[in-house]
């Protein structure tokens, strides 16, 4: 049986005015780390609030643990960890004080499941006295993530848990969602970086409540269907408007010091071609080369072609 379902699930505020959510479906099998991919305003957090009940959908069926989120709110609150965008944490309670919180929230204790959190704990225990206002952003990721964990959910929700935080925090949190893993705990978790959707399992790649696709990253980076090069040239502001100009080009998009740039169609001189193209505009330093597309290209290339997601409504 699935860990998570959702079956139709439509969510609006406003009065209707802003759809937030439309008509998304999806299961997460148990064991799994989830991912939900998509820019701010996406749709993450409605769909994470309505999972964990604590927001309800305009329409549509969705469980948790095989509980109805609508019906049995009470089973899934005892049931699952949440670690909201921006953390939970009372920021004038110590990192002890918090657990210890936590802990008596779901009547246990820091000692009953200290298994669970042992790896995790004993990176911030050297701060276990120190407010969680003062931690780092690291630090408190650290600890909401203890105090999620204290009850020893089966299904995991967290919101965009490396919104903020450094690098280097950002590679520990997604090696100990690893571990985490391996303790058989179900594991969704949102977020606005693409580099991190190919750290999970599957994901769902969601943009103006509507999601585009479901599937392994590899298969969708697999299925992008044009062909991609990355382009560059002395002068990154006119190569822009001269790539839009050009009738072969599909689209292209500013891609760090590179443009991307998809083709119509699969020519074997297209790189040529181009760069003869671009020589006839003055172009100088110019560098065509073929390149595999990353996830990042795929959400364009889907989101170009749903234009109604890409605008959010
Ligand atoms: N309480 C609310 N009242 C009105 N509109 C809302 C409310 N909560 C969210 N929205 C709108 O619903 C849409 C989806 O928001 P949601 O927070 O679910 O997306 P998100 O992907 O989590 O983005 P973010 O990272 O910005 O929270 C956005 O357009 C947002 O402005």
């Amino acid at each position: 049986m699935d860990a998570v379902t959702l079956e139709h699930i439509t969510k609006t505020y406003e009065k209707g005015t802003v759809r937030a959510v439309e008509d998304v479906s999806f299961a997460v099998k148990p064991g799994e780390l989830f991912g939900l991919i998509g820019p701010d305003g996406a749709g993450k957090t409605s769909i994470f609030r309505i999972l964990t009940t604590l927001l309800l959908a305009d329409s549509g069926t969705a469980t948790v643990a095989a509980h109805d989120v609508r019906t049995d709110y009470q089973a899934i609150r005892n049931t699952v960890g949440y670690m909201p965008g921006r953390f939970s944490l009372y920021q004038d309670l110590t990192v002890q004080e918090n657990l210890n919180f936590f802990a008596t929230l779901f009547d246990t204790t820091i000692a009953a499941n200290y298994a669970l959190i042992k790896d995790i704990y004993e990176q911030i225990e050297p701060f276990r006295d120190r407010r969680a206002g003062k931690l780092s952003g690291g630090m408190k990721q650290k600890l909401a993530l203890c105090c999620a964990l204290i009850h020893k959910p089966t299904v995991l929700f967290l919101d965009e848990p490396t919104t903020g935080v450094d690098a280097v925090s950002r590679k520990e949190f997604w090696a100990m969602l690893g571990q985490l893993r391996q303790q058989s705990i179900t594991i969704l978790v949102s977020t606005p970086y693409m580099d991190e959707a190919t750290l999970c399992e599957r994901i769902a790649l969601l943009q103006g409540g509507k999601i585009l696709s479901i599937d392994t990253p590899d298969n969708i980076v697999r299925a992008y269907p044009h062909p991609l090069y990355a382009v560059k040239t002395d002068a990154v502001h006119s190569l822009l408007h001269d790539l839009r100009a050009y009738a072969p080009v599909l689209s292209s998009y500013a891609f760090g010091e590179f443009v991307h740039v998809a083709f119509r169609q699969n020519q074997p001189n297209n790189d040529a071609a181009l760069r003869d193209y671009l020589r006839a505009r003055q172009h100088t330093g110019i560098v065509v080369k073929p390149i595999e597309p990353t996830i990042e290209d795929r959400f364009i290339e889907l989101m170009t072609a749903n234009p109604t997601a890409a605008h959010g409504n």
